[in-house]
């Protein structure tokens, strides 16, 4: 069975598909007119409609072009209601930058660092040669073993913030695609035929997979603008994502207006909750936990409740600021009794925005990066007043090369997750097994001993070329076989991303004519097992080079993905005029605020918000250890309100 996840794309209508000519002709400012899509806003504000692909109001011809696909103005549009000098952080994404108002909506393209390289018509790239490039299946086994190992710095904790910020700001339902909907092995043979599928080959002599005689690994290409119908076939494949590109909690709160509308209480600026056990919890009759057993009957409804309850660390970060927020709104309610419920709705989530975004870029990416490195790039700042790098040339987005690049820590996910009581083991559980199940939380005490597992267990190695055996033999139980880090390699493929080599000179190293060119980033051990797959060393891809790249000083990276990084984060808070250290327009922070925000940690949102967590390491995404023992909650710094106190609330009294 192998059927499109999304409506018909345009290959399905040849004659309706007009050529490149739907880009907007030069110098077309779009149709002027103010078009409603959904009639008056509860604003009373016409929105406009914005090509989403394109990023600029919507041309008469584009128009008539999107009435001619299935759901071509919904699918393919943003509606932007006019941007407004004194509104904050909008849910939906809009007037992130107001110069480029739909950019930062769900649908905004992801830009790119270089220009995709696709075969005839978005097929995979070949080789320079014209041949297929090597099995991903095969560089996998090739370059990077499997097993459990520790790593001497991180704790579990780190690849539960990381990956839930990673779903922060893309969607993943094209895992459904090959996951539920289409099989592209049929039996065992690749389908080379249908162009939706990218299964990948296994050699006959595969160290794991030759005993059950697995030849085929299903998987499918991720979604585009061209599968939905927004775009033909003649321009390149883009990636089509349904979440906001930002690091805005869009998981918690949503990406729309509408949802958002949706998870709230409507009372005490709270999120809508109700209490499982002594666990306060959103409501939770989502119908996505496809991974429940008969007992485990929550799943909750999160603003974005596929990704919310897809893997163990995206829902344990996702519940702790659920409850962060309603832990503010309460606070804020008692510290202002005059505020109503949207004042103190919209007050808790730009706290809690700036808390996510100030761990994030403060207390996580400094130690992946190395905190010189970053304070050099202009990533953080060791200043007590604003960082006002807003640039209003930069629009926002995620950088595709980054959301690819970033699976890379894979490579530091344990493949099991160990769930302790009291200081005590209890037992484990394979991670891949937890994927869209977060009813098992409910169950047995289960969330508190998950939470105190993460921040006791270590992460797996860092450094040692070796991923977790859950996570790449089969790290989609619904296949009989599935490998996370040779699908990585195969993403990159998909991406139509260039030869590393093009990033080697991007990234100003030198690009190789030589294999022996390639030691200065690359151990000679790895670069010989690349010259045995690979033709030439133009063949070299970027995914496989970010995994096998040494580390460069000072950080857990090698420096292509190093320099993708840095772009991106540059990008995320250049781009975005409400990033949490921006000043100067109405609805910013007050310094005083933003100090408050720079006194919180992930160990002060544990003890918060996690459940049962009254002893933790201040440093929590680092392993305990003697600079790092266990305090109670009571001695780890955090967030003094006092510093919202609105005195009219006093003064009205
Ligand atoms: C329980 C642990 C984890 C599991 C089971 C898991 C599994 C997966 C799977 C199945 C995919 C999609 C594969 C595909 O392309 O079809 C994926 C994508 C991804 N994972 Fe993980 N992962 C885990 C942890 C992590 C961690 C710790 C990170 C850290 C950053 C991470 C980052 C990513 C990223 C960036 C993507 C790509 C997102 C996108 O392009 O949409 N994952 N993961």
């Amino acid at each position: 069975q192998e059927l499109p996840l999304f409506g018909p794309g345009p290959e399905l209508f040849p004659g309706l598909i007009p050529g490149p000519e739907v880009l907007p002709p030069e110098g077309d400012k779009g149709v002027t007119e103010q078009v409603p899509i959904t009639g008056k806003t509860v604003e009373g504000e016409v929105p406009v409609i914005y090509d989403a692909y394109f990023g600029k109001p919507i041309t008469l011809k584009r128009r008539n072009f999107l009435d001619n696909v299935l759901n071509g103005t919904i699918l393919c549009t943003v509606a932007v209601r006019p941007c407004n000098k004194k509104e904050g952080r909008r849910v939906d994404g809009t007037c992130t930058n107001p110069k480029y108002p739909s950019r930062g909506a769900e649908k905004t393209p992801l830009p790119r660092l270089l220009p995709a390289q696709y075969g005839p018509g978005n097929t995979l790239r070949p080789a320079r040669d014209g041949s297929e490039l090597p099995s991903a299946r095969f560089l996998r086994t090739s370059l990077l073993g499997d097993g459990y190992f520790r790593d001497h710095h991180f704790s579990t904790l780190a690849t539960h913030f990381q990956v839930a910020s990673a779903a922060d700001n893309v969607d993943l339902l094209y895992l459904l695609r090959y996951t539920i909907v289409s099989d592209c092995c049929l039996g065992n043979t690749p389908n080379r035929v249908n162009p939706l599928c990218i299964p990948i080959s296994v050699p006959e002599d595969d160290p794991f997979l030759q005993p059950a005689g697995i030849r085929c690994l299903n998987l499918t290409r991720i979604i585009t603008y061209q599968d939905v119908g927004c775009l033909p076939n003649s321009l390149p494949a883009e990636r089509y994502s349904i979440a906001t590109p930002l690091l805005d909690l869009g998981l918690v709160y949503g990406n729309t207006e509408l949802r958002s509308r949706l998870v709230r209480a409507n009372q005490g600026g709270l999120l809508a909750f109700r209490m499982e056990g002594d666990r306060e919890v959103p409501n939770g009759n989502s119908p996505l936990c496809l991974g429940n057993s008969a007992n485990e009957t929550s799943c909750y409804n999160y603003g974005d409740d596929y990704q919310a309850n897809l893997l163990p660390g995206i829902y344990l970060t996702t519940m702790w600021f659920f409850r962060e927020h309603n832990r503010l709104a309460r606070r804020l309610a008692k510290i202002n009794p005059c505020w109503g419920d949207e004042k103190l709705f919209q007050t808790a989530r730009q706290i809690n925005i700036a808390e996510w975004q100030y761990i994030f870029y403060y207390e996580l990416m400094p130690e992946i990066l190395g905190r010189k490195n970053a304070l050099e790039k202009g990533i953080i700042y060791e200043t007590d007043g604003y960082v006002n790098d807003f640039d209003p040339h930069q629009e926002p987005g995620v950088i595709r090369e980054y959301i690819v690049g970033t699976r890379w820590f894979h490579t530091y996910q344990p493949g099991r997750l160990d769930m302790y009581s009291k200081k005590q083991y209890q037992s484990s559980i394979s991670a891949p097994l937890l994927t869209l199940r977060s009813g098992y939380l409910a169950n047995n005490d289960s969330e508190a001993q998950l939470t105190e597992g993460c921040y006791i267990q270590p992460a797996d190695k860092f450094d040692d070329y070796v991923l977790a055996p859950d996570l790449v033999q089969r790290v989609i139980p619904r296949l009989r076989a599935s490998d996370v880090s040779a699908t990585d390699f195969m993403r990159g493929r998909d991406a139509g991303f260039p030869p590393y080599n093009h990033y080697r000179k991007f990234c100003g190293l030198k690009p190789a004519k030589t294999w022996e060119d390639l030691h200065d980033t690359i151990d000679p051990d790895k670069v010989e097992i690349l010259s045995r797959i690979y033709d030439e060393v133009e063949d070299v891809e970027l995914m496989v080079a970010i995994y096998v790249e040494r580390f460069i000083p000072g950080a857990f990276l090698g420096p292509t993905l190093y320099c993708i990084m840095v772009h991106n984060l540059l990008l995320w808070r250049q781009s975005d005029k409400f990033f949490f250290e921006h000043g100067g327009f109405p609805a910013a922070l007050t310094i005083p605020q933003l100090n408050q925000i720079r006194q919180t940690s992930i160990a002060r949102v544990l003890c918060d918000n996690g459940d049962d967590v009254k002893h933790i390491q201040p440093a929590a995404f680092f392993r305990q250890g003697p600079w790092n023992t266990p305090v109670p909650c009571q001695e780890i710094k955090g967030i003094n309100l006092d510093k919202w106190r609105d005195r009219s609330c006093t003064r009205r009294k």
